[in-house]
């Protein structure tokens, strides 16, 4: 579903890449409208004004006297004039059949000599009319430039609305952006902040321009301002000057305006421009329209009818007129400008000439959006298309029936197990297809016959993020629509939380209602339960006929990690290089930055996001408390894990058995040593900076009947663990936080505590990608013991590279002091959502993607309420699917 903010969205880029294209054309004409007497006198000196001559100008009658002593025989139709020394005398005659207007002449207004035709004209006739109805006849032009008008109506709300700023009552938010940006975020701070500028005028511009494209606009605005009806008065015009063309021509020896002149020059005293109107015929008046010094405008124009022989007829004067009819002589000005002077034009023609910047920044927008938009979609359907080996022969007794691997996974463990059965499917020659969970619905997963499914469990025996929808259609499907559906489950869990393996288990139980026949019964898999997966490739040998043995190489070429069947695959020592103990003093457990570098020449990759696994040790006290208290040696020497070692060093590495009886020997000690499992942490560096570096927080566990000790891996980490010791590592793709492929869009990063790690990762990548669109919301407890993010954050905020922090310390939430103006004292990170929630809509509808990493509880589930409360149910399920809700959590 659509949001509002969404529909406006696809509004304004729908109509900004139609109908914007045309719109500049109408700028840019009307930016050249604006100046055209301007560069109409500049490309033709002398002929609009000529050099300033002693002795007063020549009156309409002694300029009449002028052209017709120079042999003109055309009737005049209108004499134009300005007060203003120097501007040349302009003559218009009567306009010919088909004419829109006569042609006209400029004179000295000192000689009455004739002046050089101005040359030029022509063109801003042309423009004029692409200007007003794109060359098209007027009555079918005036609509479509109308329609135009509305559009640009249409974009200037529109984009207001999308752009409205996290604090309005910032100017700088309003009119200012970071012109250090680069990229999308650049394009976006000048199409959204100069559209901003122009705002006001493209409005007045698009309310004007569709008064004179609509009469269905202009018509009632008339009566409204208590205007005459146009049409009376253009059907009267028309039939009077039909009636002047068929009439005989007035005989009109220039001595016979002098009379009305002298009457118009004593009535107008004080006038600046004057155009008059000559009779054609013997009973019309002369009309004079003409304004004064202190006129508001051009059109505010008095006017004036005199009998030849100067008796008055008419004279109305602008200023006695009913405010309504004033309103609407000013809309021409208000257009063009000329209301407010030459500043006014001055910014019409800017605004004018700034239509083609929206376009051109709308459209590179719009064509990023798509690049990033497909690359996504490729990068999907890579995935759907598998990247494991390709069907060998088939041999099996399923040959020809496809197999469905369905994966719904949260950091990748399924995803991974999930490629691998793909590999041993079609080693075994059968046609195997691997699908995630995010994109499947009723309508593909209906005709599936044979289905795998590998899921993970997330929450509190929930789905993981990827899988929620799914889950969500199964429940509400009803009836039996999967009678013909054979499959397998394997259900990834951990036994510390209470509902083990709760939602594959509860995936294959709607599967079965309904109607799915499961082919053995789920098999539940505890972290890398080595013999779960043994009874899963046991299951496939036993159903489809696949090799159950270890590890093939098809299956290492599928996994993009180790396989589990050869456990110490791809872990690499990395020496540890320093720890620094981030949060001395605070209440909270001791937060350490970690950092491990590589031996020389390895280079090792990895994507921002991704994990690392960490082969961890016991504290050697402890070990020695061990051997202590079972009293066994721990220099001896043993095999274990197919190595020679010492007991010391196999105990070490391995959980620490609990004896039923005292050991035969240290062999036999070393026959029942378990590996400690490797404890994951998220990477907090690029492969750029040459180091691992993570973000350690110590666990305490407790003890019976003793103080309790630091966890294993973090203790190992952080304290037992000697300087420069090698510590062996491995890299974990982490495929639901990594970046979204091809993605430009703005990023907002939430979390707390160790999860910066994660988050900085990803910062890291961004900044050094140009990518400054980025938004940090961040909890720790004190302001004054846990600002380790703050520190660094703020530097690169102040080097623009980060558009928006903000802070929420769960302690100092009561002093509010620390917090930026415009922020509250926020208590949790999701508190700071909420009171930021129009910039979060915002930035979302401009397509970000939200990045979560930290606790589970608490943080990542306080964050996923807020958003549902914010975004609707349906809006976040729509950023899941969309894959903009990336998380990695713990
Ligand atoms: C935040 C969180 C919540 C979890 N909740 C459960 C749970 O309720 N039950 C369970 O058996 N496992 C739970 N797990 C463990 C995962 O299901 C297990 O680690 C699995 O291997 C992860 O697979 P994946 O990487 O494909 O998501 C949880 C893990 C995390 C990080």
């Amino acid at each position: 579903m659509w949001s509002f903010k969404n529909i406006w969205f696809q509004i304004h880029w729908l109509i900004g890449i139609t109908a914007g294209t045309v719109l500049i054309v109408i700028g840019l004409t009307g930016a050249a409208y604006s100046f055209q007497e301007e560069v109409l006198d500049w490309a033709n000196p002398g002929t609009a004004s000529v050099p300033l001559q002693p002795g007063p100008a020549l009156t309409p009658p002694q300029l009449v006297a002028a052209l017709q002593a120079a042999g003109e025989q055309r009737r005049i139709d209108r004499i134009t004039l300005y007060a203003e020394p120097g501007r040349s005398a302009q003559l218009a005659f009567v306009p010919e059949k088909g004419e829109r207007r006569g042609q006209s002449v400029y004179l000295n207004p000192y000689t009455g000599a004739l002046l050089p035709a101005q040359r030029g004209r022509e063109f801003f006739e042309w423009n004029e009319r692409l200007h007003r109805w794109l060359l098209l006849p007027r009555d079918d032009g005036k609509p479509i430039t109308g329609s135009l008008s509305l559009c640009l109506l249409l974009l200037s709300l529109s984009g207001l609305y999308l752009r409205w700023p996290a604090r309005p009552l910032s100017w700088r938010s309003w009119l200012t952006f970071n012109v250090r940006r680069k990229g999308r975020p650049f394009l976006w701070g000048l199409h959204s902040v100069a559209g901003t500028w122009v705002l006001v005028v493209y409005v007045m511009l698009t309310l004007t321009g569709m008064y004179w494209a609509f009469d269905a606009v202009r018509t009632p605005v008339d009566r409204w301002m208590g205007a005459p009806s146009r049409a009376a008065a253009r059907a009267e015009q028309s039939a009077a000057q039909e009636a002047a063309r068929k009439a005989p021509p007035l005989e009109l020896a220039p001595a016979t305006l002098e009379p009305a002149w002298q009457g118009f020059a004593q009535l107008a005293s004080g006038w600046q421009f004057v155009q008059m109107r000559l009779p054609q015929r013997a009973d019309q008046p002369l009309q004079f329209s003409w304004w004064a010094a202190n006129a508001p405008h051009d059109r505010a124009r008095n006017q004036l009818s005199l009998n030849l022989d100067g008796a008055v007829l008419r004279d109305d004067r602008f200023a006695d007129l009913p405010a309504g009819r004033r309103a609407l002589a000013a809309i021409f000005p208000l257009h063009t400008g000329t209301y407010f002077g030459i500043t006014g034009r001055i910014i019409v023609t800017v605004a004018a000439l700034m239509m083609p910047l929206f376009a051109i920044t709308g459209w590179l927008l719009y064509l990023q959006r798509r690049r990033s938009s497909r690359a996504a979609g490729q990068a999907q359907r890579a995935l759907l298309a598998g990247d494991g080996p390709q069907p060998g022969p088939a041999t099996g007794a399923n040959t020809g029936a496809s197999i469905a691997v369905v994966y719904a996974s949260q950091a990748g463990h399924a995803q991974q197990l999930a490629v691998r059965t793909v590999a041993r499917l079609r080693s075994a020659g059968l046609a195997a297809q691997l699908l995630p969970a995010a994109s499947l619905d009723m309508a593909q997963l209906q005709p599936q016959r044979q289905l795998l499914w590998v899921a993970s469990t997330f929450g509190e025996g929930q789905p993981p993020d990827s899988a929620r929808r799914l889950a969500r259609l199964l429940q509400q499907t009803e009836g039996k629509p999967l009678t013909h559906q054979r499959f397998g489950m394997l259900a990834l869990g951990d036994r510390q939380y209470s509902q083990f393996c709760g939602f594959g288990l509860a995936l294959a139980a709607q599967l079965e209602r309904l109607g799915a026949q499961p082919v053995f019964a789920p098999i539940t898999m505890d972290a890398e339960d080595d013999a779960a997966w043994q009874a899963w490739l046991q299951a496939l040998a036993a159903h489809w006929g696949v090799n159950a043995a270890p590890a093939t190489a098809a299956d290492n070429a599928a996994a993009s990690v180790a396989d589990s069947d050869a456990p110490d695959a791809l872990f690499l020592p990395a020496q540890l290089i320093s720890r620094h103990h981030l949060n001395p003093g605070s209440s909270g457990q001791p937060l350490y930055q970690v950092e491990l570098a590589l031996a020389p020449g390895q280079s090792w990759q990895w994507q921002a996001g991704a994990l690392v696994e960490v082969k961890a040790a016991h504290a050697p006290a402890q070990v020695d408390a061990w051997l202590q208290a079972h009293q066994l040696d721990g220099s001896a020497a043993v095999q274990w894990r197919g190595s020679a070692s010492s007991l010391r060093d196999a105990l070490s590495a391995s959980e620490l058995p609990t004896l039923a009886a005292p050991a035969a020997s240290a062999q036999a000690v070393a026959d029942q040593l378990h590996p400690l499992a490797p404890r994951s942490y998220s990477l907090a560096s690029l492969p750029a900076d040459g180091r691992i570096r993570l973000y350690v927080r110590q666990t305490l566990r407790a003890q019976p009947g003793a103080a309790p000790q630091l966890g294993l891996a973090s203790g190992w980490l952080t304290a037992h663990a000697p300087l420069g010791s090698s510590i062996a590592l491995r890299l974990v793709d982490n495929p639901g936080f990594a970046p979204l492929p091809g993605d430009a869009r703005p990023a907002i990063f939430m979390g707390n505590g160790s999860g910066y790690a994660g988050l900085r990762g990803h910062l890291r990548h961004r900044i050094a990608q140009g990518q400054f669109d980025n938004w940090l919301v961040f909890g720790e407890r004190r302001r004054a013991h846990d600002s380790y993010a703050e520190d660094e954050v703020c530097v690169w905020q102040a080097h623009g590279q980060i558009a928006r922090a903000d802070y929420a310390y769960s302690r100092d939430a009561r002093d509010a002091s620390h917090q930026a103006p415009g922020q509250g004292p926020h208590r949790y990170v999701q508190d700071a959502l909420r009171a930021a929630a129009e910039p979060l809509k915002d930035w979302l509808a401009q397509g970000a993607v939200i990045y979560v990493c930290g606790s589970y509880d608490g943080m990542a589930t306080g964050v996923d309420q807020a958003l549902t409360e914010l975004l609707g149910e349906d809006g976040l399920n729509a950023l899941i699917d969309e894959g903009r809700y990336r998380r990695d959590v713990y």
